[in-house]
């Protein structure tokens, strides 16, 4: 990693510590847990998420006056969700945000940062590390033994609450070993790449909950693919991470459907 590279990772490690001992203190606060709701009226935010965000992107700013951003926060409040070639910070200030207000003790402070639309911490080979330690997929290839991830996401339309669960009821009968979700898509990548669950599925994710994920699972020698196969597309709101392309098979399982991807023209 150039040191250019690696001035701006450091200072995202740096910042996310920060932001992650906020969170931990808000998690004692039952103030700092009011909640307020955004598209529907179990897609929560809180006055913390809006202010960790602010933290980061100002704390980003003072350093790299030139960089552009995409935060969940910011765009609920009506910026532009729009991935250029420019260097851009992708933030999910607490990823997890149901899991932070009912104090359900799984949350993650999600950053990835972008150039030429690829996101760039670690993609040089380096590796993907949890405290120092080196993270390492399973390596397990029957997808019989294997745990897999999933969420529920905040739409409850009858249509799309009968995809999930018809994806659900198909990778259960395969059937694998079981199904779980720590109700954030952050630290369902990181368990992937950690080697605890052998794949992630969601569809209704943001960029900003997988961009940072994304490279982590890559680094540690993961896979990524749509869910109807084929490449990622972060904007997509579609994602599998997986440990291999084994398991990654579990695409078939899946009733995929198309959310409105994050970069859609915003709506007269
Ligand atoms: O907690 P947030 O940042 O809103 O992210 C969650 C997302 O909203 C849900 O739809 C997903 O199911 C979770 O996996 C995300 O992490
Ligand atoms: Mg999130
Ligand atoms: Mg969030």
């Amino acid at each position: 990693m150039d040191d250019v590279l690696q001035n701006i990772m450091d200072h995202a490690v740096a910042v996310a510590r920060e932001a992650g001992q906020v969170v931990r203190e808000a998690l004692c606060d039952e103030k700092q847990r009011d909640v307020m709701t955004k598209s529907s009226t179990v897609d929560l935010v809180t006055q913390t998420d809006q202010r960790v965000e602010h933290l980061i992107i100002q704390s980003v700013k003072k350093k790299f006056p030139t960089h552009r951003f995409i935060g969940e926060e910011s765009v609920a409040a009506g910026e532009a969700c729009v991935l250029t070639d420019d260097p851009t910070w992708i933030i999910d200030p607490i990823d997890g945000t149901t899991n932070f207000v009912h104090s359900f003790p799984f949350v993650a402070v999600s950053i990835g940062f972008s150039v030429d639309k690829k996101i760039q911490f670690g993609v040089e080979g380096k590796g993907a590390f949890c405290n120092g330690e080196p993270l390492q997929v399973s390596d397990q290839e029957d997808v019989r033994r294997s745990i897999i991830a999933t969420e529920f996401g905040s739409n409850r339309e009858t249509e799309t609450v009968e995809k999930i669960f018809s994806s659900l009821r198909n990778i259960l009968n395969i059937p694998v070993h079981g199904v779980r979700g720590a109700g954030t898509a952050a630290v369902n990548m990181c368990l992937v790449a950690s080697g605890c669950v052998e794949a992630y599925y969601e569809v209704g994710v943001h960029v900003w909950d997988v961009a940072a994920g994304s490279v982590i699972v890559e680094e540690a020698g993961g896979v990524l693919m749509d869910v109807e196969g084929g490449p990622v597309d972060l904007m997509s709101r579609r994602i599998v991470a997986a440990n291999n392309g084994t398991v990654a098979h579990i695409v078939k399982e899946i009733d995929a459907f198309s959310p409105t991807r994050d970069d859609a023209p915003p709506t007269q």
